[in-house]
C-alpha cells in the first residue's frame, strides 16, 4: 500500500506538479531524513558529555565553548552561502535543548547521590 507522501501532489489548481519540483521535492526529503539522522547522532554525543559532566561536576552550560562554535559556525555558514544569523538561530535552537537536558542529568545525578547516602543512625527512636 502506498504511503501517503509517496501519492501523486494533487495542487488546488489542478494541475500537475513540473517534474523539476518533484525532484528536488525528494531531493529536500533525503535532505530532511539526514537532518534527522545527524541530529540524533549529535544528541547521542552531547548526552554522553552531559552524563560526564554530571559525574565530574561540570556545569551543564559552557559559554566560552559556545561562543567558539558560534564563531565557526558563522564562518561555515558564510562559506556555504548561508544566513549566519540563520545558523546561529539554529544553533541555538538545538543547543538551548542540550542545555536542558544537561540540567537533567545532573539533577538527577544529584538526586541519585542523596539517595545513596546512608541516614545518620537515630539513636532516640
Ligand atoms: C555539549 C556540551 O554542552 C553544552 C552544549 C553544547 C552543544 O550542544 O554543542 C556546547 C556547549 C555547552 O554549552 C559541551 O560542553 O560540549
Amino acid at each position: 500500500m502506498a504511503e501517503p507522501f509517496d501519492e501523486a501532489p494533487v495542487p488546488e489548481t489542478g494541475r500537475a506538479l513540473p517534474t523539476e519540483i518533484l525532484g528536488l521535492r525528494s531531493t529536500i526529503d533525503n535532505i530532511d531524513a539526514a537532518l534527522v539522522h545527524l541530529l540524533a547522532e549529535r544528541f547521542r554525543a552531547t548526552q554522553r558529555v552531559g552524563e560526564l559532566k554530571a559525574t565530574e561536576g561540570l556545569p551543564p552550560a559552557d559559554p566560552q565553548r559556545d561562543r567558539q562554535q558560534i564563531d565557526r559556525l558563522k564562518a561555515i555558514a558564510s562559506g556555504a552561502g548561508l544566513d549566519p544569523e540563520f545558523a546561529e538561530q539554529f544553533r541555538h535552537f538545538i543547543v538551548s535543548e542540550v542545555i536542558r537536558r544537561h540540567e537533567r542529568i545532573a539533577a538527577e545525578h544529584a538526586a541519585a547521590g542523596r539517595a545513596d547516602e546512608v541516614p545518620p543512625l537515630d539513636t532516640y527512636s
